[in-house]
């Protein structure tokens, strides 16, 4: 089969580098195209050089639409401004959608799930293994305790993410509900400060930490009576989301139209 032609858009941000980096590492894919928004500085510079990895002849450009007509998926962890945007011209162009952005608003997920009408979108808060067999383990383990055992998600990132909580606690927090039989949005608890009265039974606490470089940590405390279950994960290199990325993209590739998850790439769905 011939190499399955990738577009980075983002590219010269923190993950559109490492796509960029782990499009030309893995097999069976070639980099096409690498977009950036308009007026961004990079635009013109070479996408492979960005990315310290040598002259790839891709010149970042943010002129879209010829480079859609000539690929066959698009890699996007940008802003979800810029994602809704893409899914209108990668369901117009019939290619696969790999969407890593996180901070998408109900309406912007709506709009991707009509973009996936025409053509294959996967979209996660975590593109890694480990956080999706995470995940996976949160909503048995919240499955196999009661109401007795609070859950708690403690999320750190570096001190340039701008949204919050994160894709991943946000997912952590729908698998524990789902365990539980419950709807996130009845029983998350956001922020505390003040006198915030005691906790109430069954509710699912968030806490965000920012600072330094960190990558990416996730816990997920069950905390019950005298003893206490605490699941993490810890993120190491941007590369590990990236290489999901492309997985998913081969994963794609000549499936049916639909929003799909990480967890369908991994087997890892219900
Ligand atoms: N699902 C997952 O596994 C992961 C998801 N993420 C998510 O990916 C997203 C990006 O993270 P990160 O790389 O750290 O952020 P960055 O800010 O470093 O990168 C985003 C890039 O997208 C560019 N961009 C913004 N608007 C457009 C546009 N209209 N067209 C093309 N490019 C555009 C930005 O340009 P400029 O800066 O000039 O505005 C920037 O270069 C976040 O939502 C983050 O949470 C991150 C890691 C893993
Ligand atoms: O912005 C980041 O950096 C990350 N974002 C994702 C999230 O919001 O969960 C995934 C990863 O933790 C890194």
């Amino acid at each position: 089969m011939t190499d399955m032609r990738l577009i980075v858009v983002g590219a010269a941000g923190r993950m559109g580098r490492a796509l960029v980096r782990a499009v030309v590492e893995a097999e069976g894919t070639t980099l096409v195209g690498a977009i950036e928004r308009e007026g961004a500085p990079e635009l013109g510079q070479d996408a492979g050089m960005l990315a310290g990895i040598g002259e790839l002849g891709v010149p970042l450009t943010d002129d879209a639409l010829p480079v859609f007509a000539r690929a066959d998926g698009v890699l996007d962890f940008t802003t979800p401004a810029a994602t809704v945007a893409f899914s209108e011209l990668a369901a117009q162009a019939r290619i696969a959608h790999i969407v890593g952005t996180t901070g998408l608003s109900a309406d912007d997920l709506a709009r991707l799930e009509a973009a996936a009408r025409h053509a294959v979108v996967v979209r996660s808060g975590n593109m890694s293994l480990g956080v999706n067999l995470l995940a996976a383990m949160v909503r048995k383990v919240a499955a196999a305790l009661d109401a007795d055992f609070d859950i708690e998600i403690v999320e750190m990132h570096h001190r340039n993410k701008v949204d919050a909580p994160s894709g991943t606690a946000l997912m952590l927090g729908e698998a524990a509900a789902a365990g539980r039989g419950i709807a996130l949005e009845d029983h998350a608890v956001w922020t505390r400060h003040g006198h915030t009265g005691a906790r109430r039974r069954g509710d699912i606490g968030f806490q965000t930490l920012r600072g330094g470089s960190v990558v990416g940590d996730h816990t997920v405390i069950f905390a019950g009576p005298h003893e206490r279950i605490e699941l993490r994960h810890v993120a190491e290199d941007r590369s590990l989301f990236a290489r999901g990325a492309v997985k998913a993209a081969l994963w794609a590739r000549g499936r049916k139209p639909g929003l799909y998850a990480m967890a369908d790439v991994l087997g890892l769905g219900d």
